[in-house]
């Protein structure tokens, strides 16, 4: 399977641009899509999951059992396939875990009670949760809820998989878990992991995408896109007071404060004076594209 998006555009009616031209690949295995809130992230999710209109572009799938689909007109092809985590995932909270996946299971066809009974049972292990399926949804924390809204996205066994923000207020140790519960995902599975968590898709994306401001910034390989930078990215530690002289000379990637100083990170093709080498990371990446992208629109 490989989804390929291709110009895709929305504006949206109080006149955002969205997405401008935005063109993809996305091939089988976990796809991290990386940028800042408001990049345009969630509007792109909700186009390939079919709950929003597009203004212009095409988004085909192909190579699913039921062929090549054509995503903004096939829409009940592509919900057979789907299982979507939205950003905004409300549950009931007087309902039990329970009842609420084998509503879902019933929702998305299962029709026979005992064979809901056993998807509903192996996904309540498979996301830890078996221990408390009679309890209120309510009463879950949000690494529990996030872990049911995986187990919702997993009924039916999809083969595109929609997660949006799925880490984002999780502690350190439940956001482990999720990592952990991605990937155990079938291998015969588009994920397409949407987050402005860097580190998700370290841990976890084979492929990825950087989008801000509606744009298409950076696509590939994590370890490609690292490559890249090395022997470009350059540290010192200066006063607070000198960084907007430091950010008119150089492109000022990220700042870190350290015991009271502030450590800058800066893109640069040649090693600047007094400036120590750093070896690159996803994270320089991320910032060094953000960064970039911002200076062009200061200069514009
Ligand atoms: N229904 C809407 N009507 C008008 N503007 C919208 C609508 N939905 C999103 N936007 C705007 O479109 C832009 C992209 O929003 P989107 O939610 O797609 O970004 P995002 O990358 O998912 O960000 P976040 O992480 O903050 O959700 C933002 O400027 C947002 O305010």
């Amino acid at each position: 399977m490989k989804l390929t998006i291709t110009n895709l555009n929305k504006t949206y009616s109080n006149g955002v641009r969205a997405l401008h031209d935005v063109s993809l690949t996305i091939p089988q295995g976990m796809f991290g899509l990386l940028g800042p809130n408001g990049a345009g992230k969630s509007s792109l999710m909700r186009t390939i999951a079919t709950l929003q209109e597009a203004d212009h572009g095409q988004i085909v799938l192909e190579d699913t059992p039921a062929g090549t689909i054509d995503v903004l007109r096939q829409k009940h092809d592509v919900r057979k396939l789907l299982g979507y985590l939205p950003q905004e995932f409300g549950v009931y909270p007087k309902v039990t875990a329970e009842t609420m996946l084998d509503h879902i299971a019933s929702l998305k066809g299962i029709a026979n009670r005992s064979e809901r009974k056993t998807v509903v049972e192996a996904l309540l292990e498979k996301v830890n949760l078996m221990h408390v399926r009679k309890k209120n949804l309510g009463t879950f924390s949000g690494g529990m809820k996030q872990r049911f809204g995986i187990a919702q996205a997993l009924i039916g066994n999809p083969s595109l998989i929609i997660v949006d923000e799925p880490t984002a207020g999780l502690d350190p140790a439940e956001r482990n878990r999720f990592h952990n519960l991605l990937s155990e995902i079938g291998e015969n599975t588009i994920v397409i992991l949407s987050t402005h968590i860097v580190e998700d898709v370290t841990n976890l994306c084979s492929a990825m995408a950087i989008i801000n401001l509606g744009e298409v910034i950076a696509e590939g390989h994590p370890a490609d896109l690292v490559a890249d930078l090395q022997g470009k990215i350059w540290r010192k530690t200066i006063e607070k007071a000198e960084l907007e002289a430091y950010r008119n000379d150089y492109q000022v990637i990220s700042t870190q404060l350290k015991a009271g100083r502030t450590q800058i990170h800066v893109h640069n093709e040649t090693q600047p004076l007094d400036f120590e080498p750093v070896e690159a990371d996803l994270e320089d990446v991320y910032f060094s594209k953000i960064t970039a992208g911002k200076k062009a629109a200061v200069v514009a």
